[in-house]
Order: C-alpha cells, then sequence, then structure tokens
C-alpha cells in the first residue's frame, strides 16, 4: 500500500521509520522545516544505546494530489489536527483508508466528518519523544499498535492494512473491537495524566503520602464511571493494571502530559482530560478531580 504517514513526530516518525526498514512504500507529509531537518539528518530514532537513521521520503501540502495514496496514517497532536485534516484532504480520494492514532476519542467525530467511511479506528502504544534537534527517543520498551473497523469485525481492506503493517519491527494486533481498545487506552491515560498534573508529581511520591492512593483510586473510578455512562464497559484488567501502576510504591512513572508540563510545552489535554469532563457534564457524571485536573491544565496553557 502507498502510505502517508501525515507528521513526523515521536509516533509518525517511530513507526514509519521501522516501516522504510521493512521495505514498505512510506513518505511522511512534513511541513518545510520538518523536511529540511529530514533532508539533512534523517530520520533519527534513539532506543537507549542503537541510534538509527532512516532516509525519509517526505511531501509537502501542496504536493500531496500528485500522487494516489491507499493508507493515510494521522499522526499529529489534537491541537494540529484541524490544520492536518484540510492538508490532507486533496490525499483522501476514494478507496483511501485513513488511520489515526491520536490518543482519546475526540479526532474519531473530526476525521469521521471530513472523511466518512475512510476512517478506521488505531490506537499507538509507545513512549517516545521528539527531541529539540528533530530526533526521536524512545522511552520505554512497548511498541504496538492496534487497528480496526471502527463498526467492529473484520473487513478485507483491514486484511489489506495488516499485511502493511504487519512484520515490521512492531507488534500489531487487528482487532475486532477497536473503539473498547481505544476506551481502554484513553482510560488509563488519562487517568495517568490526571493524578500527575494534579498533584504535580511521581506515582512513588504520590503514593507515598497519607491519602494519595486513594485520590489515585478516585481518578480512576471517574474515568471508568464516564466511559461506563458513555456505554463503554473498560476491561476490567485495564482498571485493574491502571490501580496497580498508579499505586505503586517508589515508582517513578508520570504521564507524558505531566513531562510536557514540567518542559514548559504545549499540552494535549483538551482531547485527553477536558473531554471527558464534557461528556460527564452532559451524561450527569460527577467528576470532581477530572475537572480540577482541566481547569489547572487550561490555566497553565494560558499562562505559557
Ligand atoms: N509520543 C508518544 O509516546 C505517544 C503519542 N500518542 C499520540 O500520538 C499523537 C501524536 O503525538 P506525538 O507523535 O507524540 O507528537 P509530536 O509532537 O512528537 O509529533 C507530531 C508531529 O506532527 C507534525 N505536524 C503537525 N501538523 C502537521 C501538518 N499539518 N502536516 C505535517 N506534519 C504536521 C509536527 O510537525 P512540526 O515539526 O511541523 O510541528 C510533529 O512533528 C498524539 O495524539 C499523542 O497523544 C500515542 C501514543 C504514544
Ligand atoms: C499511556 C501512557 C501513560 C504510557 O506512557 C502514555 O501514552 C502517556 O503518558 O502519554
Amino acid at each position: 500500500m502507498r502510505t502517508l504517514v501525515v507528521g513526523a513526530g515521536a509516533v509518525g516518525g517511530f513507526f514509519g521509520a521501522l516501516l522504510l526498514d521493512a521495505g514498505r512504500d512510506v513518505t511522511f507529509l512534513v511541513r518545510p522545516a520538518r523536511a529540511e531537518v529530514l533532508a539533512a539528518d534523517g530520520l533519527v530514532v534513539r532506543d537507549g544505546e542503537t541510534t538509527t537513521v532512516t532516509r525519509a521520503p517526505t511531501v509537502t501540502a501542496d504536493r500531496l494530489a500528485d500522487t494516489s495514496w491507499d493508507l493515510v496514517l494521522v499522526t499529529v497532536k489534537e491541537q494540529a489536527l484541524d490544520a492536518a485534516i484540510a492538508d490532507i484532504t486533496p490525499a483522501v480520494t476514494a478507496g483511501t483508508v485513513v488511520l489515526p492514532l491520536l490518543n482519546g476519542m475526540r479526532h474519531l467525530y473530526r476525521l469521521r466528518d471530513t472523511f466518512g467511511e475512510a476512517v478506521l479506528g488505531g490506537v499507538a502504544v509507545v513512549a517516545s519523544q521528539l527531541r529539540p534537534d528533530g530526533s526521536i527517543d524512545l522511552l520505554g520498551p512497548d511498541r504496538f499498535m492496534r487497528y480496526g473497523e471502527l463498526a467492529g469485525g473484520r473487513s478485507a481492506r483491514i486484511d489489506t492494512v495488516d499485511a502493511t503493517l504487519s512484520g515490521a519491527g512492531f507488534d500489531t494486533v487487528c482487532s475486532a473491537d477497536i473503539v473498547t481498545d481505544m476506551w481502554d487506552k484513553w482510560i488509563f491515560l488519562a487517568s495517568a495524566a490526571a493524578l500527575t498534573t494534579l498533584l504535580q508529581a511521581a506515582v512513588g511520591d504520590i503514593t507515598a503520602t497519607e491519602h494519595g492512593p486513594s485520590v489515585a483510586r478516585a481518578v480512576i473510578d471517574e474515568c471508568a464511571s464516564v466511559a461506563a455512562a458513555s456505554g463503554v464497559t473498560v476491561r476490567p484488567r485495564v482498571i485493574d493494571g491502571a490501580r496497580a501502576r498508579l499505586i505503586a510504591e517508589g515508582s517513578p512513572f508520570t504521564a507524558s502530559l505531566y513531562r510536557d508540563m514540567v518542559a514548559g510545552r504545549d499540552v494535549e489535554s483538551d482531547s485527553v482530560i477536558t473531554d471527558l469532563v464534557r461528556r460527564a457534564d452532559r451524561l450527569a457524571v460527577s467528576v470532581p478531580l477530572l475537572t480540577a485536573a482541566s481547569v489547572n491544565l487550561s490555566l497553565y496553557r494560558h499562562r505559557r
């Protein structure tokens, strides 16, 4: 499949480089400054002591319509989604499949409004970070992707996508229930992000305080209750896993939103936290901790 990766950042650059190294036909849609860095340095990915440099074919938005694309992987942050949708509209023609890998759920509605049935669901499980010099750092051992039809089940086009993405140096799961998979990841991420940004500390430090574990439990319960009111049953192993990971003694774990905050970077809080609070309001679910986390993140964004 002729594949366009929209954004050569922490997620797009990482998975795109692996796909290129495995011989897949991949081009990155980039903006001019990123195109210059990639042309000069290649796509540099650092995983512990190992550094790989991949030659990365790029295209800018003005040239997209020159080619037809079979698969479009959307890997921009949520704040950049509207502009990216406008940019990729000429690239999405009859038969193109659009696979977004953003966290949260809200992007799906915006993509579906524009591209309709072309849109699949997807989850990227990796911890990576784009550095100011344009290289990408791997921060943990996970590297896999789930994808599937939003309506559930299997389809011929999912099999084609699966054939393109699997066997390229990361694990893949072709999911029959990608919507629940996306919620599962969202609930864990939102719990971790709300807890660590609200209390401004790593999990182990929070757990060591008298009431830290009960705050962590309450945040997870609030997130799960919004999912339940939305008609989604988060899998019990996700709730158990969140409790184990977010109430672990001595754990240095923090969410990427917290690390972004500490570093003074913009945070993807609207789709990760505030969207849950808006849903809770609509569904009359009480989420005081998530609401406080949302306000705290909004204040941070206004102050930047
Ligand atoms: N990083 C991680 O570990 C994980 C992230 N995610 C999710 O994946 C999504 C992407 O995150 P991440 O990769 O970390 O973000 P990054 O900021 O590292 O990368 C996003 C890239 O998108 C590019 N971009 C933005 N708009 C456009 C556009 N219109 N055309 C071309 N390129 C564009 C940016 O390029 P430019 O340099 O031009 O600004 C940037 O390089 C988020 O929703 C995140 O929550 C999911 C799982 C793990
Ligand atoms: C799921 C989690 C918490 C794993 O690092 C993450 O993706 C993030 O912090 O952004």
